[in-house]
């Protein structure tokens, strides 16, 4: 049962990047794709390509929906265009990519279905588990791959109030983590957060729409250093800064061993 575990979430990890890199290939572009896929928004087709080692269609959280500001959406096409570039008349992949997002990721993983419902069956991504759209953690994640940073734009549902009006700084630490941990995954594997330092600037408007944007900072061995600032969608204005110390795991940790 552990050995099966952890076969399960090692492949996990390796599908995960090794769908973020072949997504973030320059070679790719429509010819590789069936024509059946060729009018669809490229967040759909990169759902849909046949290397996709997910075994089902699940709810992908970073799209948008009804709830999403026009700030949100405005934020969100600004990146998603980034996405996809124009070279010799033909479609190409640009530099950014956007993470689609799951409330169980281990859930729609190859062989993961099984796994999911005898581990912590009823287990969902913390930012992920309110289902009134609007009302949590609405967000989308874009990396950047040749500068190994990324940008979250954040829309703070009602839901997560702390001072009166204001977004809860444990609902910005949550989201600062999760954004910085994304990174540090992505670029040095099977991560856990050891060490996170913030600096809350200004207080966030409930209902208002922030990027959240992290970079790179070093590796040292199994460490790795990731900064992050929190601003308003202009970035005029800075709402919190913070860095985070992510350490490789070995897979096993995760299980106890
Ligand atoms: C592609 C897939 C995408 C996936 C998307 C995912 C989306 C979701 C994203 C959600 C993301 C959410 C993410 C989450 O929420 S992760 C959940 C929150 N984090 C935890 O629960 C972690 C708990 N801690 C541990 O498990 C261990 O302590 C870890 C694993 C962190 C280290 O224990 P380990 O036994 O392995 O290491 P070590 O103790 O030998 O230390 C090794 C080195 O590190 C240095 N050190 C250690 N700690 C600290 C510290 N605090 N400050 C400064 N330095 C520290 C230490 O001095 C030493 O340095 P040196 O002497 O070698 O120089």
């Amino acid at each position: 049962m552990l050995r099966q575990g952890l076969y399960v979430v090692r492949g996990l990890y390796r599908d995960g990047l090794k769908l973020i890199r072949l997504a973030g290939q320059q070679s790719f572009n429509r010819a590789h794709l069936p024509a059946s896929y060729c009018h669809q928004p490229i967040g759909v087709r990169a759902l849909t390509m046949s290397s996709w080692p997910f075994s089902s269609k699940p709810r992908d959280y970073s799209l948008p929906n009804e709830s999403w500001s026009p700030e949100m959406q405005k934020l969100y096409d600004h990146y998603n265009a980034l996405c996809e570039v124009e070279e010799e008349g033909e479609k190409k992949r640009g530099a950014w990519w956007r993470l689609p997002s799951y409330n169980r990721t281990l859930k729609y993983a190859t062989g993961g279905r099984c796994l999911s419902k005898l581990l912590q069956a009823k287990a969902r991504l913390f930012t992920r588990n309110i289902e009134e759209p609007g009302a949590g953690f609405e967000y989308v994640v874009f990396l950047n791959k040749p500068e190994k940073s990324c940008v979250c734009v954040f829309q703070a549902g009602h839901l997560l109030e702390g001072p009166p009006g204001h977004v809860h700084g444990g609902a910005i630490a949550t989201m600062i983590d999760s954004v910085t941990g994304t990174l540090a995954t992505y670029l040095s594997g099977p991560v856990m957060t050891a060490n996170l330092n913030m600096n809350y600037r200004s207080p966030i408007p409930l209902g208002s729409v922030v990027l959240v944007h992290c970079a790179l900072e070093k590796v040292e061995g199994r460490k790795t250093f990731i900064s992050c600032r929190v601003t308003s969608s202009d970035r005029a204005k800075l709402h919190t800064d913070a860095t985070g110390l992510f350490l490789t795991i070995n897979v096993g940790h995760l299980f106890g061993a």
